[in-house]
Protein backbone atom coordinates (compact mmCIF):
# COMPACT_ATOMS: atom_id res chain seq x y z
CA UNK A 1 0.00 0.00 0.00
CA UNK A 2 2.95 2.49 0.13
CA UNK A 3 6.75 2.64 -0.78
CA UNK A 4 7.87 1.68 2.94
CA UNK A 5 10.98 -1.38 3.42
CA UNK A 6 8.51 -3.94 4.90
CA UNK A 7 10.86 -4.32 8.15
CA UNK A 8 9.55 -0.39 9.31
CA UNK A 9 6.57 -1.03 11.13
CA UNK A 10 3.78 2.05 10.86
CA UNK A 11 3.25 4.32 14.22
CA UNK A 12 -0.77 4.62 13.62
CA UNK A 13 -2.40 2.11 10.99
CA UNK A 14 -6.13 2.55 10.05
CA UNK A 15 -7.53 -0.87 8.47
CA UNK A 16 -10.39 -0.58 6.39
CA UNK A 17 -12.46 1.60 8.60
CA UNK A 18 -15.41 3.19 8.09
CA UNK A 19 -17.73 6.07 9.78
CA UNK A 20 -21.38 5.97 9.40
CA UNK A 21 -22.97 8.72 11.42
CA UNK A 22 -26.87 8.64 11.97
CA UNK A 23 -29.07 11.18 10.64
CA UNK A 24 -32.30 12.76 12.44
CA UNK A 25 -35.42 14.59 11.55
CA UNK A 26 -36.82 13.44 8.35
CA UNK A 27 -34.47 10.94 7.36
CA UNK A 28 -33.91 9.41 10.96
CA UNK A 29 -33.08 5.79 10.51
CA UNK A 30 -30.38 6.42 7.90
CA UNK A 31 -26.83 7.26 7.81
CA UNK A 32 -24.18 9.69 6.66
CA UNK A 33 -21.64 7.32 4.50
CA UNK A 34 -18.50 9.57 5.74
CA UNK A 35 -15.98 7.12 5.41
CA UNK A 36 -16.16 3.86 3.65
CA UNK A 37 -13.36 1.66 3.89
CA UNK A 38 -10.24 3.93 4.47
CA UNK A 39 -7.07 2.03 5.36
CA UNK A 40 -4.07 4.24 5.59
CA UNK A 41 -0.52 4.06 7.56
CA UNK A 42 1.41 6.73 9.15
CA UNK A 43 5.14 6.07 9.64
CA UNK A 44 7.72 7.65 11.77
CA UNK A 45 9.16 10.51 9.96
CA UNK A 46 6.84 10.65 7.28
CA UNK A 47 3.98 12.98 6.19
CA UNK A 48 0.50 11.50 4.44
CA UNK A 49 -1.41 14.17 3.02
CA UNK A 50 -5.02 13.78 2.54
CA UNK A 51 -6.75 15.39 -0.16
CA UNK A 52 -9.87 16.03 -1.53
CA UNK A 53 -12.89 18.70 -1.78
CA UNK A 54 -15.01 19.73 0.98
CA UNK A 55 -17.41 16.39 2.64
CA UNK A 56 -14.90 14.15 1.24
CA UNK A 57 -14.45 12.78 4.60
CA UNK A 58 -10.89 14.01 5.80
CA UNK A 59 -11.87 15.79 8.87
CA UNK A 60 -13.51 12.22 10.08
CA UNK A 61 -10.88 10.58 8.89
CA UNK A 62 -8.95 12.59 11.85
CA UNK A 63 -11.53 12.51 14.44
CA UNK A 64 -11.11 8.63 14.20
CA UNK A 65 -7.42 8.40 14.27
CA UNK A 66 -7.98 10.53 17.21
CA UNK A 67 -10.31 8.36 19.07
CA UNK A 68 -12.65 11.72 19.26
CA UNK A 69 -15.48 9.67 17.33
CA UNK A 70 -15.69 6.07 17.68
CA UNK A 71 -15.49 3.92 14.21
CA UNK A 72 -18.62 2.22 13.19
CA UNK A 73 -16.32 -0.69 11.90
CA UNK A 74 -12.63 -1.20 10.82
CA UNK A 75 -9.43 -1.28 13.43
CA UNK A 76 -7.01 1.69 14.50
CA UNK A 77 -3.39 0.06 15.90
CA UNK A 78 -1.38 2.30 17.67
CA UNK A 79 2.15 0.33 17.05
CA UNK A 80 0.94 -2.62 16.47
CA UNK A 81 -1.94 -3.06 19.17
CA UNK A 82 -4.73 -2.54 18.78
CA UNK A 83 -6.46 0.64 19.90
CA UNK A 84 -9.98 0.95 21.84
CA UNK A 85 -9.16 4.51 23.79
CA UNK A 86 -12.93 5.79 24.39
CA UNK A 87 -12.42 7.30 27.71
CA UNK A 88 -10.48 7.23 30.82
CA UNK A 89 -6.34 6.48 31.20
CA UNK A 90 -6.44 4.67 27.93
CA UNK A 91 -7.26 7.96 25.95
CA UNK A 92 -5.51 9.78 27.59
CA UNK A 93 -2.68 7.44 27.00
CA UNK A 94 -3.80 7.29 23.44
CA UNK A 95 -3.47 10.70 22.91
CA UNK A 96 -0.08 11.25 24.70
CA UNK A 97 1.19 9.96 21.53
CA UNK A 98 -1.14 10.96 18.85
CA UNK A 99 -2.47 14.63 18.91
CA UNK A 100 -4.23 17.01 16.56
CA UNK A 101 -3.67 19.96 15.21
CA UNK A 102 -6.58 21.62 14.17
CA UNK A 103 -7.49 24.45 11.60
CA UNK A 104 -8.24 27.60 13.70
CA UNK A 105 -5.45 28.74 15.95
CA UNK A 106 -8.38 31.79 17.21
CA UNK A 107 -10.51 29.46 18.48
CA UNK A 108 -8.30 26.35 19.62
CA UNK A 109 -6.75 28.93 22.21
CA UNK A 110 -8.33 30.18 25.45
CA UNK A 111 -7.82 33.72 24.78
CA UNK A 112 -7.93 34.37 28.81
CA UNK A 113 -4.71 32.83 29.27
CA UNK A 114 -1.07 33.29 28.41
CA UNK A 115 0.76 31.46 26.90
CA UNK A 116 3.06 30.34 29.90
CA UNK A 117 -0.41 29.11 31.41
CA UNK A 118 -1.74 27.40 28.00
CA UNK A 119 1.80 25.54 27.52
CA UNK A 120 1.91 24.84 31.31
CA UNK A 121 -1.18 23.85 31.63
CA UNK A 122 -0.45 20.91 28.46
CA UNK A 123 2.60 20.05 30.14
CA UNK A 124 1.02 19.01 33.56
CA UNK A 125 -1.31 17.19 32.09
CA UNK A 126 0.78 14.61 30.12
CA UNK A 127 3.55 14.79 32.85
CA UNK A 128 2.19 14.89 36.20
CA UNK A 129 4.56 16.57 38.72
CA UNK A 130 6.14 19.25 36.43
CA UNK A 131 6.23 22.61 38.53
CA UNK A 132 8.50 25.86 39.49
CA UNK A 133 11.54 26.05 37.78
CA UNK A 134 11.11 22.83 35.95
CA UNK A 135 7.74 23.84 34.38
CA UNK A 136 8.70 27.11 33.34
CA UNK A 137 12.18 26.13 31.21
CA UNK A 138 9.76 22.97 29.87
CA UNK A 139 7.55 26.17 28.27
CA UNK A 140 10.77 28.17 26.76
CA UNK A 141 11.71 24.58 25.78
CA UNK A 142 8.25 23.93 23.77
CA UNK A 143 8.71 27.69 22.10
CA UNK A 144 12.45 27.30 21.24
CA UNK A 145 10.93 23.58 19.32
CA UNK A 146 8.23 25.91 17.36
CA UNK A 147 10.91 28.87 17.04
CA UNK A 148 8.42 31.59 18.91
CA UNK A 149 12.49 32.84 20.01
CA UNK A 150 13.42 34.33 22.00
CA UNK A 151 10.91 32.56 24.00
CA UNK A 152 10.57 35.32 26.27
CA UNK A 153 9.46 37.86 24.00
CA UNK A 154 6.14 35.40 23.71
CA UNK A 155 5.46 33.61 27.29
CA UNK A 156 3.55 36.65 28.91
CA UNK A 157 1.42 37.15 25.97
CA UNK A 158 -2.82 36.41 25.48
CA UNK A 159 -2.81 34.76 22.41
CA UNK A 160 -5.09 37.73 20.93
CA UNK A 161 -1.63 39.66 20.97
CA UNK A 162 -0.18 37.31 18.83
CA UNK A 163 0.18 36.66 14.85
CA UNK A 164 -2.09 33.76 13.35
CA UNK A 165 1.17 31.89 12.63
CA UNK A 166 2.27 32.48 15.90
CA UNK A 167 -0.82 31.22 17.63
CA UNK A 168 -0.74 28.38 15.47
CA UNK A 169 2.84 28.01 16.45
CA UNK A 170 1.31 27.90 19.99
CA UNK A 171 -1.33 24.86 19.22
CA UNK A 172 1.71 22.87 17.80
CA UNK A 173 4.03 23.54 20.62
CA UNK A 174 0.56 23.05 23.05
CA UNK A 175 0.12 19.45 20.69
CA UNK A 176 4.30 18.49 21.20
CA UNK A 177 3.50 19.15 24.92
CA UNK A 178 2.82 15.67 24.95
CA UNK A 179 5.86 14.40 22.99
CA UNK A 180 3.35 12.79 20.62
CA UNK A 181 4.41 10.08 17.62
CA UNK A 182 1.72 11.36 15.23
CA UNK A 183 0.56 14.70 14.69
CA UNK A 184 -2.96 14.63 13.02
CA UNK A 185 -2.94 18.22 10.74
CA UNK A 186 -6.25 19.06 10.01
CA UNK A 187 -5.88 21.95 7.49
CA UNK A 188 -3.37 23.55 9.66
CA UNK A 189 -2.53 26.38 7.66
CA UNK A 190 -5.58 27.34 5.68
CA UNK A 191 -7.37 30.11 8.18
CA UNK A 192 -3.54 31.48 7.84
CA UNK A 193 -2.18 34.43 5.90
CA UNK A 194 -0.96 33.06 1.84
CA UNK A 195 2.63 34.57 3.45
CA UNK A 196 2.84 32.80 6.48
CA UNK A 197 1.56 29.35 5.08
CA UNK A 198 5.05 28.09 4.03
CA UNK A 199 6.94 28.78 7.61
CA UNK A 200 4.36 26.38 9.12
CA UNK A 201 4.59 23.54 6.98
CA UNK A 202 8.27 24.37 7.54
CA UNK A 203 8.14 23.61 10.78
CA UNK A 204 6.35 20.55 10.57
CA UNK A 205 8.80 19.81 8.14
CA UNK A 206 11.24 19.86 10.84
CA UNK A 207 9.39 18.10 13.40
CA UNK A 208 8.91 15.39 10.74
CA UNK A 209 12.57 15.58 9.94
CA UNK A 210 14.12 16.07 13.16
CA UNK A 211 12.18 14.36 15.64
CA UNK A 212 10.50 11.96 13.41
CA UNK A 213 7.57 12.43 14.09
CA UNK A 214 4.35 10.76 11.83
CA UNK A 215 2.04 13.40 10.49
CA UNK A 216 -1.44 13.19 8.72
CA UNK A 217 -1.87 16.19 6.76
CA UNK A 218 -5.50 17.11 5.66
CA UNK A 219 -5.77 19.52 3.33
CA UNK A 220 -7.67 20.93 -0.19
CA UNK A 221 -4.78 22.31 -1.21
CA UNK A 222 -2.99 20.16 -3.93
CA UNK A 223 0.37 22.07 -5.04
CA UNK A 224 1.04 21.81 -0.54
CA UNK A 225 0.46 18.66 -0.53
CA UNK A 226 2.71 17.71 -3.33
CA UNK A 227 5.54 20.46 -1.28
CA UNK A 228 5.30 18.76 1.89
CA UNK A 229 3.86 14.60 1.98
CA UNK A 230 5.67 12.16 1.27
CA UNK A 231 2.86 9.75 0.48
CA UNK A 232 -0.61 11.61 -1.21
CA UNK A 233 -3.93 9.85 -0.62
CA UNK A 234 -6.99 11.31 -2.42
CA UNK A 235 -10.65 11.36 -1.20
CA UNK A 236 -13.55 11.05 -2.49
CA UNK A 237 -17.12 11.06 -1.41
CA UNK A 238 -15.67 8.90 1.95
CA UNK A 239 -13.63 6.58 -0.20
CA UNK A 240 -9.98 6.65 -1.13
CA UNK A 241 -9.57 6.64 -4.66
CA UNK A 242 -5.72 6.93 -5.44
CA UNK A 243 -2.96 7.29 -3.53
CA UNK A 244 0.76 7.23 -4.12
CA UNK A 245 4.19 9.31 -4.03
CA UNK A 246 3.14 13.09 -3.76
CA UNK A 247 5.12 13.66 -6.75
CA UNK A 248 3.31 11.14 -9.38
CA UNK A 249 -0.43 11.40 -7.82
CA UNK A 250 0.05 15.69 -7.93
CA UNK A 251 2.04 15.44 -11.63
CA UNK A 252 0.74 12.10 -12.79
CA UNK A 253 -3.02 11.85 -11.69
CA UNK A 254 -4.33 8.28 -12.22
CA UNK A 255 -7.91 8.44 -11.19
CA UNK A 256 -10.61 10.60 -13.02
CA UNK A 257 -11.39 12.67 -10.34
CA UNK A 258 -7.86 13.63 -9.06
CA UNK A 259 -7.15 14.87 -12.52
CA UNK A 260 -10.09 17.03 -12.03
CA UNK A 261 -9.15 18.07 -8.76
CA UNK A 262 -5.88 18.83 -10.33
CA UNK A 263 -6.61 20.79 -12.65
CA UNK A 264 -8.97 22.65 -10.56
CA UNK A 265 -6.02 24.25 -8.64
CA UNK A 266 -5.53 26.30 -6.70
CA UNK A 267 -9.02 25.71 -5.48
CA UNK A 268 -10.42 22.48 -5.31
CA UNK A 269 -13.58 23.89 -3.34
CA UNK A 270 -14.62 25.88 -6.77
CA UNK A 271 -15.81 22.52 -7.37
CA UNK A 272 -18.66 23.09 -4.69
CA UNK A 273 -20.33 25.93 -6.50
CA UNK A 274 -21.08 24.10 -9.07
CA UNK A 275 -23.17 21.62 -6.81
CA UNK A 276 -26.13 20.97 -8.97
CA UNK A 277 -25.12 21.65 -12.05
CA UNK A 278 -24.86 18.50 -14.29
CA UNK A 279 -20.93 17.85 -14.23
CA UNK A 280 -20.23 19.27 -10.70
CA UNK A 281 -22.94 17.52 -8.15
CA UNK A 282 -21.21 15.77 -5.37
CA UNK A 283 -22.86 13.08 -4.11
CA UNK A 284 -25.80 12.34 -1.38
CA UNK A 285 -23.29 10.53 1.56
CA UNK A 286 -27.13 9.20 2.24
CA UNK A 287 -28.09 7.87 -0.37
CA UNK A 288 -24.62 7.45 -2.37
CA UNK A 289 -24.25 6.33 -5.67
CA UNK A 290 -24.07 2.56 -6.16
CA UNK A 291 -20.62 1.12 -7.50
CA UNK A 292 -17.78 4.10 -7.72
CA UNK A 293 -19.31 6.94 -6.30
CA UNK A 294 -17.75 9.19 -8.68
CA UNK A 295 -19.51 7.94 -11.68
CA UNK A 296 -22.18 10.34 -11.48
CA UNK A 297 -19.78 13.23 -12.41
CA UNK A 298 -17.35 10.67 -14.38
CA UNK A 299 -16.93 11.02 -18.30
CA UNK A 300 -15.37 7.42 -18.19
CA UNK A 301 -18.76 5.84 -16.88
CA UNK A 302 -20.31 2.73 -17.87
CA UNK A 303 -22.72 0.32 -16.73
CA UNK A 304 -19.84 -1.40 -14.90
CA UNK A 305 -18.87 1.18 -12.90
CA UNK A 306 -22.90 1.29 -11.64
CA UNK A 307 -22.68 -2.21 -10.67
CA UNK A 308 -20.03 -2.67 -8.64
CA UNK A 309 -17.09 -0.52 -6.38
CA UNK A 310 -13.79 -0.89 -8.43
CA UNK A 311 -11.00 -2.41 -7.08
CA UNK A 312 -7.52 -1.07 -6.33
CA UNK A 313 -5.09 -1.98 -8.72
CA UNK A 314 -1.65 -0.55 -9.07
CA UNK A 315 -1.44 1.95 -12.08
CA UNK A 316 2.01 1.81 -14.43
CA UNK A 317 2.54 4.68 -13.12
CA UNK A 318 2.82 3.78 -9.56
CA UNK A 319 -0.17 4.83 -7.95
CA UNK A 320 -3.13 2.74 -6.44
CA UNK A 321 -6.07 3.61 -8.03
CA UNK A 322 -9.82 2.71 -7.72
CA UNK A 323 -10.91 2.93 -11.18
CA UNK A 324 -12.09 0.02 -13.50
CA UNK A 325 -10.15 1.88 -16.00
CA UNK A 326 -6.94 0.44 -15.11
CA UNK A 327 -8.06 -3.19 -14.98
CA UNK A 328 -8.90 -5.49 -17.88
CA UNK A 329 -12.34 -6.25 -16.97
CA UNK A 330 -14.03 -5.35 -20.65
CA UNK A 331 -17.07 -3.76 -19.25
CA UNK A 332 -14.60 -0.39 -18.50
CA UNK A 333 -15.02 2.06 -21.27
CA UNK A 334 -11.20 1.59 -22.28
CA UNK A 335 -8.44 -0.31 -20.71
CA UNK A 336 -5.85 2.15 -19.70
CA UNK A 337 -4.44 -0.66 -18.03
CA UNK A 338 -2.00 -1.62 -15.63
CA UNK A 339 0.50 -3.37 -18.25
CA UNK A 340 3.99 -1.39 -17.74
CA UNK A 341 3.15 1.26 -20.88
CA UNK A 342 3.50 4.61 -18.69
CA UNK A 343 -0.19 5.42 -19.87
CA UNK A 344 -2.61 7.82 -17.84
CA UNK A 345 -6.00 9.21 -19.08
CA UNK A 346 -3.48 12.26 -20.35
CA UNK A 347 -2.56 10.00 -23.45
CA UNK A 348 -5.22 7.71 -24.10
CA UNK A 349 -7.00 7.72 -28.01
CA UNK A 350 -10.43 8.53 -26.74
CA UNK A 351 -13.44 8.45 -28.68
CA UNK A 352 -14.28 12.41 -29.62
CA UNK A 353 -17.21 12.38 -27.61
CA UNK A 354 -15.31 11.31 -24.46
CA UNK A 355 -12.41 14.11 -25.18
CA UNK A 356 -15.14 16.77 -25.39
CA UNK A 357 -16.92 15.27 -21.93
CA UNK A 358 -13.93 15.70 -20.26
CA UNK A 359 -13.17 19.30 -22.13
CA UNK A 360 -16.33 20.39 -21.16
CA UNK A 361 -15.88 18.83 -17.50
CA UNK A 362 -12.86 20.99 -17.18
CA UNK A 363 -13.77 24.06 -18.72
CA UNK A 364 -16.92 24.21 -16.28
CA UNK A 365 -14.16 23.19 -13.21
CA UNK A 366 -11.66 25.80 -14.14
N1 LIG B 1 -21.35 14.53 13.43
C1 LIG B 1 -21.82 14.34 12.19
N2 LIG B 1 -23.11 13.95 11.99
C2 LIG B 1 -23.58 13.74 10.75
N3 LIG B 1 -22.85 13.90 9.62
C3 LIG B 1 -21.56 14.28 9.76
C4 LIG B 1 -20.99 14.53 11.05
N4 LIG B 1 -19.69 14.91 10.86
C5 LIG B 1 -19.48 14.89 9.53
N5 LIG B 1 -20.61 14.52 8.87
C6 LIG B 1 -20.78 14.37 7.42
O1 LIG B 1 -19.76 13.49 6.97
C7 LIG B 1 -19.32 13.88 5.67
C8 LIG B 1 -17.82 14.06 5.69
O2 LIG B 1 -17.51 15.23 6.45
P1 LIG B 1 -16.03 15.70 6.79
O3 LIG B 1 -16.13 16.90 7.69
O4 LIG B 1 -15.25 14.55 7.27
O5 LIG B 1 -15.49 16.13 5.36
P2 LIG B 1 -14.19 16.99 4.99
O6 LIG B 1 -13.64 16.38 3.76
O7 LIG B 1 -13.30 17.09 6.17
O8 LIG B 1 -14.80 18.41 4.67
P3 LIG B 1 -14.17 19.85 5.02
O9 LIG B 1 -12.99 19.98 4.14
O10 LIG B 1 -15.29 20.79 4.68
O11 LIG B 1 -13.83 19.85 6.47
C9 LIG B 1 -20.08 15.15 5.31
O12 LIG B 1 -21.20 14.77 4.52
C10 LIG B 1 -20.52 15.67 6.65
O13 LIG B 1 -21.73 16.40 6.52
Amino acid sequence: MNEQSSDESPVLSAKNIVKHFPVGGLKRGKVVHATEDVSLDLYAGKVVALVGESGSGKSTIAKLLSQLVPITSGTIELNGVEAHAASGRKFKEYTNQVQMIFQDPFGSLNSIHTIRYILGRALQIHKRGLHGAKLEGAVIELLQRVKLTPAERYIDKFPHELSGGQRQRVSIARALAADPKVLLADEPISMLDVSIRLGILNLLKDLRDNEGIAILYITHDVASARYFADETLVMYAGRVIERGKSEMVTQHPSHPYTDLLVNSAPDPDSLNALRGEAHGEAPSLIDPPSGCRFRTRCPFATDLCAQEVPPTVKAATGQEVACWLYTDHPGAMVNIGNKGDLKTIHDMELPTDVKEKIAQNKEVHS
